[in-house]
């Protein structure tokens, strides 16, 4: 199959009370991909998950899931897709077994074809089946959300911020769910603030900030570009102002900067440059170096940069 799982051309969104929110994003997830959507605080994330789920109406551009217009063809479009929203909703007077027998209710899903159980214990809540939801964790509430956006068995599944507040070992066990899942075919759209899962568990990262898409790339392309280098240069004196400029400018060096009377940060590509090298050119300046720290650059800083640089 060659269609997308999603499509999105140049949507955009402004609220009632002219914030734009999303301002002509286009991209594609492709089937049985694991997409991450990454972004800070109020870049947009929500407002793009909201649209899908048909909880927010755009203000322009085109989407569609699983090759259905959300406009046009909006129940299919629908049923193509499931969401954990990021806010944990629930009646707290159902249980775990009820909540994902009155979903697949409103999906219209026969009695013979509801697979409540085995979602259940997918999730790790079998023994809470028939506990009430009130007296569920945060994170067991979390899991219980995943199983009922998935229980009209859709080939997309979008996780908004799935692990905010779960602790460690049952994030653990929500991300070999997802990969189970993945693994049979579902599509995985997931937002995050922790790169490293992103690093981890997504085959592509788009970044979006201030409604706008700033990059995407494979994920692998896109911890090739922490390709830089830090060394920071404690000195023998104080560096003075216009030496900045003048003494430490280098065709090697990325950046260099004054971070201290007498330190330097000098950032380096690791293709074009090493440690040594980068010593020897501040040494030949007539400087003794008294003491040196270098730290690899990580997603977080690729993330830090683009997004900082996007938001002047
Ligand atoms: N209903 C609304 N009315 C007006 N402005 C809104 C509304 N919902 C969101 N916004 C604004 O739109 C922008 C994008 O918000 P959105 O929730 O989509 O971001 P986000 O990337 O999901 O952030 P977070 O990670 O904090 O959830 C923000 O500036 C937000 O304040």
């Amino acid at each position: 199959m060659t269609e997308a799982a999603i499509s999105i051309s140049n949507l955009s969104k402004t609220y009632a009370g002219g914030k734009k929110a999303l301002d002509d994003v286009t991209f594609d997830v492709k089937r049985g991909e694991i997409f991450g959507l990454l972004g800070p605080n109020g870049a947009g994330k929500s407002t793009l998950i909201n649209i899908l789920s048909g909880m927010v109406s755009k203000s322009g551009g085109k989407a569609s899931i699983w090759g259905f217009d959300i406009d046009q063809d909006h129940r299919n479009a629908k049923a193509s897709i499931g969401i954990v929203p990021q806010e944990i909703m629930f009646d707290p007077f159902f249980t775990p077994s009820e909540s994902l027998e009155v979903v697949a209710g409103l999906y219209g899903i026969k009695k013979a074809d509801r697979r409540t159980m085995e979602l259940l214990r997918a999730v790790h809540l079998e023994d809470k089946a028939h506990a009430y939801s009130r007296t569920l964790s945060g994170g067991m509430k979390r899991r219980l959300l995943v199983a009922k956006a998935m229980v009209h068995s859709p080939p997309i599944l979008v996780l908004d911020e799935p692990t905010a507040g779960v602790d460690i070992e049952l994030r653990q066990q929500l991300w070999e769910y997802v990969q189970q899942l993945n693994n049979a075919g579902v599509t995985i759209v997931l937002t995050t603030h922790y790169l490293e899962e992103a690093e981890n568990l997504c085959d592509r990262i788009a970044i979006i900030n201030h409604g706008k898409l700033i990059a995407l790339k494979d994920t692998s392309e896109m911890v090739e570009m922490a390709r830089e280098k830090l060394v920071e240069l404690t000195l023998d004196r104080d560096i003075s102002e216009e030496s900045k400029v003048v003494t430490f400018a280098h065709e090697e060096f990325e950046k260099a900067e004054i971070v201290g009377p007498r330190t330097l940060a000098i950032t380096y590509n690791k293709d074009k440059a090493n440690a040594g090298g980068v010593m020897r050119a501040v040494q030949k300046q007539g400087f003794e170096i008294v003491d040196v720290t270098t730290r690899e650059a990580d997603l977080e800083d690729v993330f830090l940069n683009l997004t900082r640089a996007k938001a002047a």
